[in-house]
């Protein structure tokens, strides 16, 4: 990922000590006290710790964040000594990416345009990014569910370069170092998984990589958080998964799962080392952690670091703003309902709570608030008279009634007007579990929000086809426009990608030291107020995923005001217009000009740089 350039040298004027005598001597010119502008906005808007002044040529086709491609002009490519390393043309980023969407399109299998955007990613950063953040309804279901869930199964097959830090349980004592060996020292956001629970699909063990990358593509790719500021991490304690101890292809430690005081004092020590190494008030994102750890670590370390469970907290923030936009079309509050939930584990839980908060804020009691919400787990009904009573982690919403271990029956019993599936179980969601939503109430909210799209509850089309087309519904993965009695409804994404990136965003904006639930709150009212008569008409209860960046922007904004109200933000003076900083603080998708700071241009090859612009130079007639 990184050329030995970018690994080792800092700009002349950038550099301290050693480095700086070095990068002086490299560039055969006296050591600046100041750095210069170009190199000053140089770093602003690429973020390299590298400049132009001391890579060799070849590292700037090599080094994926250097890399234009066939965009160098003809003044770049003599400046940095690549002239001859390209074929003659100019493209300009825009011709680049009618190519990369050609390519991509003559793929018919979705885990090959995965491997095609991968490969971008590796060889031409911008490029990726940029494509990606323009054509987010077409790429997001495969850098992101469903198709990251297929790569993470196959990733022994896949795997080619480096990407993030696997972390291992042998590594316990040097963490810190480990994360010395991240070529990056400007990390402001981690995210990192121990691989137990990777979307619906179990334990996948260090195969779960490709979850952490992919979550902060869409950091860099939907909040514009710099690529070089994003640290994806797995930490490897083994697996439990018995197919893939005896996978051949397996790449991670094969090994039963490390578990108890030796698994705690691991995460304690990744926690404070992650500190140690970037600083106090780095973002550590919880991902696809299992129920027994999920929970209990967010518990743990919430109010210690900058930390959350997007599990947990961005999956409630994205339901709950689509069951606000959704009292807009049923006309009942978030009071006025009964949830039940299908699944007691991380998302149900941290869904349910926040829901709780919500209806608190509406002006019922919490006790009130609780008695609205069931939920039904591997066991059956979370009912404290059921055998082996209510597991801990879901004790609040434990209710003194009868158990029933037939889904179907409890939903005709409860009638819940909101069905939220958080299980993990494909169709689980029946015929007659939907044709009963749509005895009990005229407007019911069905939401199938397990990952990939095998694991969703139902499918879009089953729930209009089971309730007279009158239901409301989301679920995690994307489907297909549904046609029903003529009309067709483009059905929302209720998946924590809404969120997370834009809290992330407003987070290291503001260098926020930690992240309080009532965040989250309002990152779910800031998603619910861009929901617009248009979304609802066609049976959306999101914007549509073309609007995301601007929600993520608008959920920073929001968040970073918060940050201040709340005497969390760290940086200052505090920003006078949190807009405009926001936006300061974002990635450039466009290329950038690229050359070292001295270089002088001949006067003999200017009239040739000039003809070279737009599409005046030979070789673009
Ligand atoms: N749309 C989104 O943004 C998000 C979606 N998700 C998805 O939600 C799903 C669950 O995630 P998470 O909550 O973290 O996982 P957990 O493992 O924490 O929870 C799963 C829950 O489902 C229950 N369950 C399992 N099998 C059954 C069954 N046959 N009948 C009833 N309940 C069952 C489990 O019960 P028990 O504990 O007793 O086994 C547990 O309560 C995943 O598919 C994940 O991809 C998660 C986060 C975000
Ligand atoms: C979306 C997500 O975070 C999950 O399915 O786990
Ligand atoms: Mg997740």
């Amino acid at each position: 990922m990184f050329s030995t350039a970018s690994r080792s040298l800092l700009c002349c004027s950038h550099a301290k000590g050693p480095h700086r005598a070095l990068a002086s001597i490299l560039t055969k010119s006296p050591a600046l006290d100041t750095p210069s502008l170009q190199c000053r906005d140089y770093h602003e808007v690429t973020g390299n710790i590298i400049c132009p002044n001391v890579v060799r040529g070849i590292d700037h086709l090599r080094d994926p964040r250097l890399n234009k491609g066939l965009a160098f002009t003809l003044e770049e490519r003599q400046a940095l000594g690549i002239h001859g390393l390209l074929a003659a043309k100019f493209k300009t980023q825009e011709e680049q990416l009618d190519i990369c969407r050609i390519s991509i399109d003559r793929y018919e299998d979705n885990l090959n345009k995965y491997l095609y955007l991968v490969e971008l990613q590796d060889r031409n950063e911008k490029l990726f990014f940029r494509l990606l953040s323009e054509n987010i309804e077409k790429y997001l279901p495969i850098v992101y569910t469903p198709t990251v869930g297929l790569a993470c199964q196959r990733f022994g097959l896949i795997y080619r370069r480096p990407r993030g830090l696997f972390i291992t349980i042998n590594d316990k004592g040097h963490i810190f170092n480990i994360l010395k060996n991240w070529p990056e020292p400007d990390v402001r956001a981690i995210v990192f998984t121990d691989g137990e629970r990777i979307l619906g699909l179990g334990d996948l063990g260090a195969y779960g990589m490709g979850i952490p990358v992919g979550k902060l593509s869409l950091y860099t790719a939907l909040a514009g958080i710099k690529p070089h500021q994003c640290l994806p991490i797995t930490l490897d304690v083994g697996t439990d998964n018995q197919d893939l101890l005896e996978d051949p292809l397996y790449i991670g430690l094969r090994q039963k799962r490390v578990r108890g005081k030796e698994y705690d004092e691991f995460i304690d020590e990744f926690m404070e080392a992650c500190v140690q190494r970037y600083g106090q008030n780095t973002l550590l994102q919880f991902e696809d952690f299992a129920l027994i750890n999920a929970g209990r670590l967010l518990k743990k370390y919430r109010h210690k670091y900058c930390t959350f469970n997007d599990d947990i907290q961005g999956t409630a923030a994205v339901a709950v703003a689509g069951l606000m936009a959704a009292v807009r079309v049923t006309k009942r509050k978030l009071s006025e309902n009964i949830y039940l939930f299908l699944g007691a584990g991380s998302a149900a839980n941290g869904i349910a709570n926040l829901t709780v908060a919500a209806m608190v804020a509406e002006g019922l009691s919490e006790k009130q608030a609780r008695e609205r919400v069931y939920m039904f787990d591997v066991d059956g009904l979370l009912s404290t008279r059921r055998e082996g009573g209510v597991p801990e982690h879901a004790k609040s919403f434990g209710k003194d009634i009868e158990p029933e271990k037939d889904f179907e029956a409890c939903v005709a019993k409860i009638k819940p007007s909101c069905l939220i599936g958080c299980s993990t179980v494909g169709g689980a969601f029946t015929t007659n579990v939907l044709q009963q939503m749509a005895r009990n109430t005229d407007r019911p909210v069905i939401f199938a929000l397990s990952n990939p799209t095998s694991k969703a509850e139902c499918t879009a089309q089953a729930a209009y086809d089971n309730t007279e087309g009158r239901c409301i519904f989301a679920s995690g993965s994307p489907f297909p426009p549904v046609k029903y009695n003529g009309k067709e409804f483009h059905t929302g994404q209720g998946n924590n990608s809404y969120i997370f990136p834009g809290v992330a965003l407003g987070v290291i904006a503001t260098a926020t030291h930690h992240i309080p639930e009532t965040m989250f709150l309002t990152a779910a009212r800031t998603l619910a107020h861009y929901v617009s008569e248009e979304d609802l008409a066609i049976g959306r209860i999101y914007p549509s995923l073309a609007e995301l960046k601007e929600v993520s922007v608008a959920i920073a904004i929001e968040v970073a005001k918060m940050a201040y109200d709340e005497g969390l933000g760290s940086v200052y003076p505090i920003p006078r217009n949190f807009s405009m900083h926001i936006r300061r603080c974002q990635y450039e998708f466009n290329y950038v000009v690229n050359l070292p700071d001295r270089y002088t241009w001949p006067e003999s090859a200017k009239v040739d740089y000039k003809r070279s612009r737009g599409h005046l130079h030979p070789c673009n007639t």
